[in-house]
């Protein structure tokens, strides 16, 4: 699909990258900034070798933006947290294919709490390990890093696999995210978006630069 023809992404600023000592005020900013949901990575320490926050932050976040609260976990296991986080004020929650033990569980709990649920696969997990979880996914989240941290380089190899993704998603039938998740800059975006992508999560390209607004409008549109 050509860049004209193909519809804006939605654009998820990863709070990972924030500055973590004013972190209503960067909300504030990134929302002011024209973001569509706001990302938020959520780390034990355990999945992944980083911890980060949890559902006390997204709680006192929660009454300060109208921002979607796109929610990846990145904790196993996971679901003894899910209720917590949907208490906490997530409108979407993604459990990672690889946490275990019962992706399908986790799911239908994250369905049946109300919220939008979305499946994660690291680089090294093949498309495959979503296909018979599509009809209880909103969301697929497509890392494009290994999970853990901010600021890592994009990893190219992950483009034919969003598009196998894109391709599963049709055939699905259902009206299915696909996010692509880490590296994600004014280069890589457009990359990402033309594979299949509709949803673009950056971080350090978006906190890591003086003016929110440039930065998001640079990814949209590739400029
Ligand atoms: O889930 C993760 C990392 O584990 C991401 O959401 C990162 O937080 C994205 O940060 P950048 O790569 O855009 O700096
Ligand atoms: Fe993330």
């Amino acid at each position: 699909m050509s860049a004209m023809s193909r519809p804006s992404p939605i654009i998820a600023p990863s709070l990972l990258a924030a500055d973590f000592g004013r972190l209503r005020e960067e909300v504030a900013a990134v929302e002011r900034a024209g973001a569509h949901w706001l990302h938020l990575d959520v780390m034990d320490g355990h999945f992944v070798p980083n911890i980060s926050f949890g559902a006390l932050v997204l709680n006192a976040l929660r009454p300060h933006t109208r921002l979607a609260f796109d929610v990846h976990l990145m904790i196993a296991p996971a679901d003894p947290y899910l209720a917590d986080f949907a208490k906490a004020g997530a409108d979407h929650i993604t459990v990672h294919a690889e946490a275990g033990p019962h992706l399908h569980r986790s799911l239908q709990t994250i369905r049946a709490l109300g919220l939008k649920a979305g499946v994660a696969i690291n680089p090294a997990t093949p498309a495959e390990a979503v296909r018979h979880v599509l009809d209880l996914v909103d969301i697929v989240n497509v890392m494009t890093v290994n999970p853990g941290f901010g600021g890592q380089s994009f990893l190219a190899g992950q483009l034919p696999k969003i598009a196998e993704l894109r391709r599963m998603v049709t055939e699905a039938g259902r009206d299915i995210r696909i996010e692509t998740d880490g590296g994600i800059d004014a280069a890589s975006a457009p990359r990402a978006l033309e594979a299949g992508a509709d949803v673009l999560i950056a971080g350090s390209a978006i906190f890591g630069k003086p003016d929110y607004a440039a930065a998001i409008a640079a990814l949209g549109t590739g400029d």
